[in-house]
């Protein structure tokens, strides 16, 4: 059965004026499970790891969270016009169980389920966990695809070289991606970079691994529309990934993470941007580092649940 065809119309979320939205099971925006359907479009999966994380801990409770979140979530996206579940099959496949312990290990399952994943073609948007864990998935992607744009949306350049002599952290998943030939160097690029670093030469470091830097403060100069534009202008021509770091947002609109910096972007600018990415080549997602035990109100699972209906809403229109 093709999920997708018009006899068999993609399964779609939980109707919430039949059963309650706080009733379980949890899945992702009240979706089928993978494995109630025989074939996704989209794959939703969770990773509960952060044993790369450097300061608060609790990333591994984010995918729960987010899910948690998203239960609010209605069918039809007005600002993009698009019904993200009714023209895609999307369907979450829950938590793969990651090595607390091992890093590497955890690397190797992690790179391992995106791959099993994506064999039939299946798009995965992660959610996380630590930003350790997008070097695994970049690692399956570029098998593929070569050499893939990254857009990553943080406040933390996360291309720095070592922590504690330690290579794979949550502060250096982009540098051992570029060192691995994983990303393009012409086309990648930070949104949201702000506040204090470890020196000047972070900066060059990270312009040499291939990324050009939007720093939050350039959405109260230049607006979200000239940003969208330069994304766009940088991102063109190729297959493109896009990582979420939720503190890119202001702690404001975002407490519940694990390295939080202020002066971040609004939820509403960081989904406007989302928007911006229609018709540009996404193959694939995360959202990562939402840690609960330091949200309130549910204020930055709200904001992840946000940030995957845009994300899904793209590859909906882009399909
Ligand atoms: N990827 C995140 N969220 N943070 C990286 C911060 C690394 C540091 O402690 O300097
Ligand atoms: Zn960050
Ligand atoms: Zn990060």
């Amino acid at each position: 059965m093709n999920p997708s065809s018009p006899e068999h119309p993609p399964i779609g979320p939980v109707d919430a004026t039949k059963v309650p939205r706080y009733a379980e099971p949890t899945t992702f925006a009240r979706l089928p499970r993978l494995d109630e359907v025989s074939r996704a479009d989209v794959t939703i999966l969770g990773v509960p790891f952060d044993s790369g994380v450097s300061y608060r801990p609790g990333a591994r409770f984010g995918p729960g969270h987010i899910r948690a979140a998203s239960k609010l979530l209605r069918p039809y996206n007005p600002a993009l016009e698009v019904s993200p579940f009714a023209r895609q099959q999307v369907a979450d496949f829950g938590d793969i169980g990651v090595n607390p312990f091992d890093i590497t290990e955890a690397l190797t399952t992690v790179h391992d389920a995106v791959t099993d994943l994506r064999a039939d073609g299946s798009s995965v948007l992660t959610l996380g966990g630590d930003h350790t864990i997008a070097l695994p998935i970049l690692r399956s992607l570029a098998r593929d695809h070569g050499p893939i744009a990254v857009l990553h949306f943080d406040a933390h350049l996360d291309t720095w070289d070592t922590y504690f002599g330690a290579p794979y952290t949550h502060g250096t998943p982009f540098r051992r991606a570029s060192e691995e030939g994983l990303i393009d160097l012409e086309r990648s690029q930070h949104i949201g970079i702000r506040g204090p670093l470890y020196s000047e030469q972070d900066l060059e470091d990270d312009r040499v691994l291939g990324f050009q830097v939007i720093r939050s403060d350039d959405y109260e100069v230049d607006g979200v529309a000239s940003i969208v534009e330069r994304m766009r202008r940088r991102l063109d021509g190729g297959p493109v990934y896009v990582s979420v770091d939720i503190d890119v947002l202001d702690p404001a609109h975002a407490p519940g993470t694990g390295t939080p910096e202020a002066g971040g972007m609004t939820s509403r600018e960081l989904l406007n941007t989302l928007r911006g990415l229609v018709g540009l080549n996404v193959v694939g997602a995360d959202i990562v580092e939402v840690a609960p035990a330091y949200d309130h109100a549910e204020i930055t699972g709200i904001a992840a649940a946000h940030v995957a209906y845009e994300l899904l809403s793209v590859l909906a229109l882009n399909r």
